[in-house]
């Protein structure tokens, strides 16, 4: 696992995007898969930036979805799919068919669930996956104690995911309490991880997620399973990292050429 520190949200946009688009002059048809959330959006407003300039041509990229409410009437605009749609598809100037995601209103949820983990795979896998982290240390919507093998499914939110996402809805009591994830096990599938986690409210997620046991309790640690992880954080995200200094003198001596 790779941590590299960042002095702020701005430049672990900045990074990533800049690994993206990296990633998509070497393979124009990558599959991307993106995570919801505030956290995410420098991301992806670099990444558009970088296309408006020319230096990058995302016109082949797909993109595919983490997660979604269950529940939500077709459209609302906090469906993770309509999120998806408007932060990352319309941006990059893509249409609706460079994009996936698992149907959150079906009849046969435990079927969505499925076709999506068969879709993901008849694509040819997910090139880079961008997540980043509850509170509580979910990745996706793996809330503690997933098992770490899970495929996509349905999952119950927890009372904080729920209190954390409220936000977004106009009460508390319209946050869903369902919710469809790539599992555990589908994200470990991706080829490269990348983990955004920024402010003084992830940090001690991320101390959990980076020096902590891998543990279902904390989703995110599963990343320590996976030969090609990287976690990006900002100094407050940090600030609990008993190996900050560690990873800042690592990534210093980093090659250029090696990228994320
Ligand atoms: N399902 C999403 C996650 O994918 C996201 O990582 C998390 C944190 O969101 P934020 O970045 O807004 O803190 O929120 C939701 O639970």
């Amino acid at each position: 696992m790779e941590v590299v520190i960042v002095p702020d949200a701005k430049e672990g946009g900045e990074l990533i995007a800049e690994a993206m688009a990296a990633l998509l002059r070497r393979k124009p048809d990558a599959l991307l898969g993106v995570a919801t959330g505030s956290t995410p959006l420098p991301i992806y407003e670099a990444l558009a930036n970088k296309v408006a300039a020319g230096a990058v041509d995302a016109s082949r990229a797909r993109i595919c979805q983490l997660d979604e409410y269950v529940g939500l009437p077709a459209g609302h605009p906090e469906s993770y799919r309509s999120v998806v749609l408007r932060e990352v598809v319309a941006p990059l100037g893509l249409g609706a068919d460079s994009f996936m995601g698992p149907d959150g209103a079906a009849e046969d949820l435990q079927a969505a669930c499925d076709a999506y983990d068969r879709a993901l795979a008849e694509a040819g896998g997910v090139d880079l996956q961008l997540l980043g982290i509850g509170t509580d240390g979910h990745i996706g919507f793996n809330e503690p104690c997933s098992s770490l093998a899970s495929r996509t499914r349905i999952k119950t939110l927890t009372q904080r995911t729920r209190e954390d996402n409220a936000r977004f809805f106009d009460s508390l009591d319209e946050v869903p309490h369902h919710v469809i994830t790539q599992g555990i096990g589908t994200i470990l599938e991706a080829r490269h991880l990348v983990l955004l986690a920024t402010g003084e409210g992830k940090a001690d997620a991320v101390a959990q997620t980076v020096e902590g046991p891998v543990s279902a309790l904390v989703p995110a640690s599963a990343l320590q399973l996976h030969p090609h992880a990287t976690v990006v954080v900002d100094e407050a995200a940090a600030s609990e990292l008993k190996l900050a200094d560690y990873f800042r003198a690592t990534y210093a001596a980093k090659p250029e050429w090696q990228g994320l």
